[in-house]
C-alpha cells in the first residue's frame, strides 16, 4: 500500500525530498496511464501537439518570401521565385504566380485548421479515457472493498474524489502533454539555432536553463498552493454534503447558519490563498518576461559587436530566440499547473491503493451456491470491529434454520446487525465458525451466496427517479408491471403507489424524498420481495410502519417461509416478531434467550418476556 490519502495534506508539504520522490512516481504512474489507452494513440497525440506547435504561424511563414520580393521589386510581383537563402537557412528556387501563392496561403489555413480540430478531438478522446479509467477503477475498487474497512471510512471523501478531483486529473494529463510538447519544441527551435550560430544558441540555451533554475522557488509555491487547494476543495465539499444530507434537520433546528459561517469561511481563506499565489506567480511571470526582454538585448548586443554577425544571421536567431522565450514561458506555466493538480492525482492514486489493499476477494470469481437446506449455524462465533474496546458479539452460538423465521431482539447495540452482516457475508467471524449447510463458504462462493439474499435495513436506501426505477433497481426482473404490483401487494404499497399522480413511473425525490418514512420502507420491502431471495433478511425494515401495515408485513413473510424462504427478522419491538419460528434476544453480544415466541412469553422473568412489558405489548395472562 502506497498510503492513505490523508498523506497528501500540507504537513507534507516542508518534505522536498519525499516530495521530489512522489514527483517523479506521479509523473511516471500519469505517463504510464495516458499510454494505457495503448501506445499509438498516445505517440499519436504527442506528434499531433509537435506538430501543431511547429505549424503555428506556417501560413503566415509562407507570405514572408514574398513579402520579401515584394518590398525588394514590386514589379516582379506577377511572378515570384521563393528561393531564398536567409542567415544560412536556404527554400530552394521555386516559382509561383502571386494568385497561386494567395490561393496556398488560404488552403494552408484551412488545412490547419481542419487539423486542429482533429487534434482537438483527438486529445479530448485520449484525456476522457485517461481519467475514465481511474473514475472507473476508483468505482470498481469501492465496491470491492471489505464491508470492515467502508464502515471505518469517511464516504465523503470518496464521493468528492469521484465527483471533484477527478477532473483535475484530466489537467494533469494534459499539462504532462503540453511539457513533452513544449521540450521537443524547444529542441528542434535550439536544433535550428544551432545551424545559425552555434555559440548563440549554446548561450540562450543556457540562459534558458538558467531562467528555470532561477523560477524554482515560484514552482514549489504552485505545489504548496495545490495542496492547500486540495485541502479546501476536500473541506467544502465535505460542509456541503452534511448540510445537504442534513438539510432537513439543519432548517428544523434552524442551524443552516453554522453551516453557512463554515462554508463561508473556508470560501474566504481558499480566496486568500488563491489571491497569495497569484499574486505570486504574477510576480514570478513578470520576473520571467523582464529575463527574456533583458536577455534579447544582451543577444543583439553580442551578436553584432562581440560575435559581428550579419543582419540576416541575426534575424535568423532573433525569429528562433522570440519562438523559444514563450516556450520556456509556457513550460514554467505548464510545471505550474502541473504541480498544482498532482495533489489530485495523488489523492486518488492512494485512496484507490488504499481500497484495494483492503479488497474483498470475494467479490471475484462468484461461484453458484445450491439454496440452503438445512440452515446457517454460528457455532462460538465472536467479532470485535477494529478499534472498539468490546467485542459486538461474543461467543455466540445459534441457528437459522432454513424456510423458517428466525428473529432476534435485543435493545440498540446489542449486536443484531452485526450478525446480519456476518450471515450475509459482509465480515467475517474473528472467532469461531459460521456454517452453511455445515461448512464454511469459500471465498468464491460468497458472491453467489449474497446472490440469493434480499436484504432490507433501516434505512430502506432509495435512488432518486421513479417507483418503477427503484423496484428494477437490483432485481433481475424486467419492467413487467404485473410483477411490480405483485411485490407492492406483499407489501402493502398498492394504495399509495396507485394514489402518486403517475403511480409507478412518478418520481420520488432525491433518496424518496417525496415519500414518507414509511412509504420508503414499503418500497424497499417491495424491491426485496421482487428478488424472490432464498434468504430474507429484514433489518429493522418496518420500524416506521403502524401496527396495521406491520401486521401485513408479518402475513407476507409467513407466506415467503411457507414457500421455502429463509428469513431473518431484527427488531426492537417484540410484536413485530412474535410470529417467528425461533426467537434469539441478545444483550452486550451475548444470547441471553432462546426459544419460540409463545414459549417465551410463559418464562415471566426473562428477558423476551421483560421486553413485551416494556413495550406494553398486551401479554397473555
Ligand atoms: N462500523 C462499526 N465500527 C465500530 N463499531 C461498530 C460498528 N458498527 C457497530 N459497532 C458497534 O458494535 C456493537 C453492535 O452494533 P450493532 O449495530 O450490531 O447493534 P444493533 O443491536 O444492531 O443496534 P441497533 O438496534 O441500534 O441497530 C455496538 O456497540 C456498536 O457500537
Amino acid at each position: 500500500m502506497s498510503g492513505s490519502p490523508d498523506q497528501a495534506g500540507p504537513s507534507h508539504v516542508d518534505a522536498n525530498s519525499s516530495r521530489s520522490v512522489h514527483f517523479k512516481t506521479d509523473l511516471l504512474q500519469i505517463l504510464r496511464e495516458l499510454r494505457a489507452s495503448g501506445s499509438r494513440k498516445f505517440w499519436l497525440a504527442l506528434g499531433f501537439l509537435v506538430l501543431g506547435g511547429l505549424t503555428e504561424g506556417i501560413s503566415i511563414l509562407a507570405l514572408l518570401p514574398l513579402l520579401q520580393r515584394l518590398v525588394q521589386s514590386p514589379e516582379d510581383a506577377a511572378e515570384v521565385n521563393l528561393g531564398v537563402d536567409v542567415g544560412g537557412l536556404s527554400f530552394p528556387d521555386f516559382t509561383m504566380t502571386l494568385p497561386g501563392i494567395l490561393i496556398c496561403f488560404v488552403g494552408l489555413v484551412v488545412m490547419q485548421t481542419l487539423f486542429n480540430r482533429f487534434k482537438s478531438v483527438f486529445l479530448s478522446d485520449l484525456l476522457y479515457d485517461f481519467s475514465n479509467r481511474r473514475r472507473l477503477s476508483l468505482f470498481k475498487a469501492l465496491g470491492s472493498t471489505r464491508w470492515d474497512r467502508i464502515t471505518r471510512m469517511p464516504l465523503s471523501r470518496v464521493e468528492h474524489a469521484l465527483t471533484g478531483e477527478i477532473e483535475r486529473i484530466s489537467l494533469c494529463g494534459f499539462c504532462l502533454l503540453s511539457i513533452i510538447q513544449s521540450l521537443v519544441m524547444i529542441g528542434i527551435y535550439v536544433g535550428l539555432g544551432f545551424a545559425a550560430s552555434p555559440q548563440m544558441t549554446a548561450g540562450m540555451l543556457l540562459f534558458g536553463i538558467l531562467a528555470a533554475v532561477f523560477m524554482r522557488p515560484f514552482r514549489k509555491r504552485a505545489a504548496l498552493f495545490g495542496q492547500l487547494l486540495q485541502e479546501s476543495r476536500s473541506s467544502q465539499f465535505r460542509t456541503v454534503s452534511d448540510f445537504v444530507g442534513g438539510l432537513k434537520g439543519a432548517r428544523a433546528t434552524n442551524s443552516e447558519d453554522a453551516y453557512y459561517f463554515t462554508f463561508s469561511d473556508l470560501l474566504v481563506r481558499n480566496k486568500a490563498d488563491a489571491r497569495t499565489y497569484v499574486r505570486y506567480e504574477a510576480m514570478g511571470s513578470g520576473i520571467f518576461q523582464l529575463m527574456v526582454a533583458g536577455g534579447a538585448a544582451f543577444f543583439i548586443y553580442a551578436s553584432f559587436i562581440w560575435l559581428e554577425l550579419d543582419f540576416a544571421r541575426v534575424a535568423v536567431l532573433l525569429v528562433i530566440g522570440l519562438r523559444i522565450a514563450p516556450r520556456f514561458l509556457g513550460l514554467q506555466g505548464q510545471v505550474q499547473q502541473l504541480l498544482i493538480d498532482l495533489p489530485a492525482w495523488r489523492y486518488i492514486y492512494n485512496l484507490e491503493q488504499s481500497l484495494t489493499a483492503d479488497r474483498d476477494d470475494s467479490i471475484r470469481n462468484g461461484v453458484n451456491v445450491p439454496p440452503l437446506k438445512d440452515g446457517i449455524k454460528l457455532r462460538g462465533v465472536s467479532y470485535g470491529y477494529e478499534g472498539s474496546k468490546t467485542p459486538a458479539l461474543n461467543d455466540i452460538t445459534m441457528q437459522i434454520r432454513a424456510r423458517r423465521i428466525t428473529a432476534l431482539i435485543g435493545p440498540s447495540g446489542s449486536g443484531k446487525s452485526t450478525i446480519a452482516d456476518l450471515v450475509t457475508g459482509l465480515i467475517r467471524p474473528s472467532q469461531g465458525d459460521l456454517l452453511f449447510d455445515g461448512r464454511k463458504l469459500l471465498p468464491e462462493e460468497i458472491n453467489g451466496w449474497r446472490a440469493r439474499i434480499a436484504y432490507v435495513s433501516q434505512d430502506s436506501f432509495l435512488t432518486g427517479g421513479s417507483v418503477r426505477d427503484n423496484l428494477i433497481a437490483m432485481t433481475n426482473f424486467g419492467s413487467d408491471d404485473r410483477s411490480l404490483w405483485n411485490a407492492l401487494e406483499q407489501a402493502d404499497a398498492v394504495d399509495f403507489v396507485s394514489a402518486l399522480p403517475h403511480g409507478l413511473d412518478t418520481l420520488i425525490g432525491d433518496r424518496g424524498v417525496q415519500l414518507s418514512g414509511g412509504q420508503r420502507q414499503r418500497i424497499a420491502l417491495a424491491r426485496a420481495f421482487l428478488r424472490s431471495p432464498d434468504f430474507l433478511v429484514l433489518d429493522e425494515a418496518t420500524s416506521a410502519l403502524d401496527w396495521r401495515t406491520q401486521e401485513r408485513i408479518s402475513q407476507t413473510v409467513c407466506r415467503f417461509a411457507a414457500s421455502g424462504v429463509t428469513v431473518l427478522i431484527i427488531a426492537h419491538r417484540p410484536s413485530m416478531i412474535s410470529f417467528a419460528d425461533e426467537i434469539y434476544a441478545l444483550d452486550h453480544g451475548r444470547v441471553v434467550e432462546f426459544g419460540g415466541g409463545e414459549e417465551l412469553l410463559t418464562r415471566r422473568s426473562g428477558a423476551f418476556f421483560d421486553m413485551m412489558v416494556k413495550e406494553n405489548t398486551t401479554v397473555p395472562d
